[in-house]
């Protein structure tokens, strides 16, 4: 509340704020800000200073420049700037940089990461950094390289490639955090600074005629029809349309946009982006020298001048870009690509690659790099390098544990005799997994739901909580999300801008008033917390029941009663031989509560249910219960696997338990065998030849 809100809420209601307080709490207040304000102050001139220190380093020879690495590890292409000034401007100057992608497809690939790396790899050397997704851009579409206009997305696919990429790059900048510090790079909050925006942000409120007065105004179309680009798509393709010609002076805005925003003065593009890195500075000197108010003017001396550089395209063994209109990308998604498969690429990598790669791909130093190479030379047929690379990038993606996992796996099925898993480069930390990963973002569901059910049943269908009642407390406590205007009640909510994507807190609204938040009337994004995300796609009632998926919470099948059947038919399948009835229900209902219960609730039922037979620690009861949560409500191929997977669990440990308990038995009614009994007394012989 601001000062003069808080004078005028006492001055309306004395008996509820009497003066003196008010002043004691205006006091606190300007305080608090003044402290705030002191500490970032603080923050900024102990950075500046940690910056000047590591400047002077550099020029004495003591630490690595930035530049000098990217040299070494082979990611400079061609530099729209002079290299020396370039240099110099990095030493001197923490600088933002940013990296832009149009999501014109569900995921990222391989080829994107080549420009993110180095993107990275300034963020982990303290500049700044900056992903766009372009969800203005991708409207659109780059024509760069193409004699075909790329088809228009609509809306809805649009919508659908915007959310799973920002959530994709958000789980790989928070893995490039972890393996940062693998190789050394501490997290320095004060300094480490990265910002993920999308560019409807700013274009969404772009007035035409700013963009014509200030952009287009005194550009020669001249240079720009002379473009290769240009040249080529009106003379070989088919024609060029206005939208794509003024396509990089939109990237050019952009750029002007993290420049006088964010002091982004660096983009960093594959070379197929060098013509629109050239004509981007061009288009923020002009915007720059065109402001209207000299009191607003950006600076325009060397300390606020603006570069680029390209990395070079990974191709093809035919020499294609390696993406998607090639159709040969390999992508970062589990569900596209699956982890394993993206290892298995890495691996298959030629020797002649490898060395490069490495070094382009992963945070490995140069010198650990040799050793890998030195290993590799020494029996190229163990593909030392390949691993070491394939492992580096898993984990990149997906976390180390995932990238262990892989590897473990890989090694399985195709390691000859005597080969040893790959130890990379060594960690202290304990693998962690990257739990988002493993999400199946997009779902279908029927409109029957969507349309006529409340908001808490739709996202306990969607996978986003655990029960109807659970999604009912989210509701409540405004714990979960849906894509939609923010601040507009759900009755009268417009639904997202086209390209953006910006939430509003769900609450427990009518379930006709669900429809509002509806992309193109087929597309929900939820949200619980900060990252679980769901693309909800609704589906007619006829697809859904043709699809033969159901959703937890479908009328006529609860999840128990599902697992039920789904164990009585594996215990069938799997002979367990459990011929005793009851023990056989019991052991299944075990099973069954572990799937359902949480905490506390699996001890005391392990202990009242499950025979022995099933007593697992109780750490291992919860992480198959976590599975089981996570991976039973979502249908598809990767969740009918999970769930059998943990039902093989639970009956291997039953057929365990029972196998030990025949060999017990069997073991005692031996051991009673083989003990020698004492010969029975006269008296009772006489008993019983009397009672026979
Ligand atoms: N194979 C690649 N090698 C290096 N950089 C790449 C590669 N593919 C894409 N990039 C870079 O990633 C950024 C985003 O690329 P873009 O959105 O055009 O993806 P794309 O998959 O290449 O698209 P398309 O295949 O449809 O042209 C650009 O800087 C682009 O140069
Ligand atoms: N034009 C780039 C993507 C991009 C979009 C917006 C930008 O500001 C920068 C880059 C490409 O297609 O590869």
């Amino acid at each position: 509340m601001s000062s003069s809100a808080i004078l005028s809420a006492a001055r309306g209601s004395p008996s509820t704020l009497c003066r003196r307080c008010l002043i004691r709490s205006l006091a606190a207040r300007r305080q608090q800000t003044r402290s705030i304000a002191t500490t970032f102050l603080e923050k900024q001139e102990e950075a500046r200073k940690i910056w000047e220190e590591k400047a002077e380093q550099i020029k004495a020879g003591k630490a690595p420049h930035i530049w000098d690495t990217f040299k070494e590890r082979g990611f400079i292409k061609d530099i729209a700037g002079t290299e020396d000034q370039i240099k110099e401007l990095m030493r001197v100057k923490r600088i933002g940089a940013y990296v832009g992608i149009d999501p014109t497809a569900p995921s990222l690939h391989v080829g994107h990461l080549l420009p993110l790396m180095a993107l990275f790899w300034m963020y982990l050397n303290g500049f700044r950094a900056v992903t766009v997704i372009g969800g203005a851009t991708v409207k659109i579409g780059d024509p760069t390289g193409r004699l075909q206009s790329r088809d228009p997305l609509s809306r809805t696919d649009i919508t659908m490639n915007i959310t799973k990429i920002h959530y994709q790059l958000k789980r790989i900048w928070t893995n490039v955090e972890q393996q940062g510090e693998r190789f050394g790079y501490k997290k320095q909050t004060r300094i480490w600074s990265r910002a993920l925006v999308n560019n409807s942000m700013w274009y969404n409120n772009l007035s035409f005629i700013e963009v014509v007065s200030r952009l287009f105004k005194g550009m020669r179309l001249g240079p720009m029809l002379s473009r290769e680009t240009v040249k080529r798509k009106m003379e070989e393709g088919d024609g060029m349309g206005l939208d794509e010609f003024v396509y990089p002076l939109m990237q050019g805005w952009d750029w002007w946009y993290l420049f006088s925003k964010q002091g982004v003065q660096m983009q960093i593009g594959g070379s197929d982006q060098y013509g629109n890195i050239v004509s981007g500075i061009d288009c923020v000197k002009r915007i720059r020298d065109s402001e209207p108010n000299p009191l607003e003017k950006m600076p325009s001396d060397f300390l606020h001048s603006i570069f680029g550089f390209t990395v070079p395209l990974l191709t093809d063994p035919s020499g294609a870009k390696f993406g998607k209109s090639a159709g040969n990308a390999i992508w970062l998604d589990q569900f596209m690509t699956s982890s394993f498969d993206l290892y298995g690429y890495f691996v298959r990598r030629p020797d002649n690659d490898v060395e490069g790669l490495l070094k382009l791909f992963t945070f490995l130093p140069l010198e650990e790099i040799s050793k890998v190479m030195e290993k590799q030379n020494e029996d190229p047929s163990k593909r030392h390098a390949q691993h070491t690379l394939a492992y580096e990038v898993v984990a990149l993606i997906y976390g180390l544990k995932e990238a262990t996992d892989v590897q473990a796996r890989h090694r399985g099925m195709y390691a000859k005799p005597g080969d040893k898993l790959v130890t990379s480069y060594p960690s202290n930390e304990p693998p962690t997994a990257n739990m988002a990963a493993n999400f199946q973002i997009d779902v279908k569901l029927p409109a029957s739901l969507i349309l006529g059910k409340s908001i808490s049943r739709i996202l306990f269908a969607a996978g986003l909580a655990d029960s109807v009642s659970d999604g009912n407390r989210l509701t409540q406590h405004q714990g979960a999300y849906i894509g939609g205007s923010p601040g507009q009640a759900a009755s009268i909510n417009k639904g997202m801008d086209y390209g953006e994507l910006t939430f509003t807190p769900i609450k427990n609204w009518f379930p006709q008033d669900t429809k509002n938040f509806l992309i193109e009337g087929k597309l929900l994004i939820l949200r619980r917390g900060k990252h679980f995300v769901r693309v909800v796609e609704m589906v007619s009632d006829e697809e859904w029941a043709a699809s033969g998926q159901m959703y937890p919470g479908e009328p006529g099948t609860g999840r128990v009663r599902l697992l039920k059947e789904a164990l009585t038919k594996a215990a069938q399948e799997q002979n367990l031989g459990l011929q005793n009835p009851v023990l056989k229900k019991k052991l299944l209902d075990g099973a069954i509560s572990l799937y359902s219960l949480k905490g506390k609730a699996i001890s005391k039922e392990l202990e009242k249910h499950i025979p022995e037979s099933l007593q697992i620690d109780n750490n291992r009861a919860k992480q198959i219960l976590d599975k089981s949560l996570r991976y039973v409500p979502e249908n598809g191929p990767r969740a009918t696997k999970v769930k059998t997977e943990i039902i093989d669990e639970v009956l291997e440990r039953a057929r365990e338990t029972l196998e030990r308990r025949e060999a017990e038995e069997a073991a005692r009614i031996q051991k009673l065998k083989d003990t020698p009994q004492p010969a029975p007394s006269i008296s009772k012989i006489r008993i019983i030849r009397h009672l026979t």
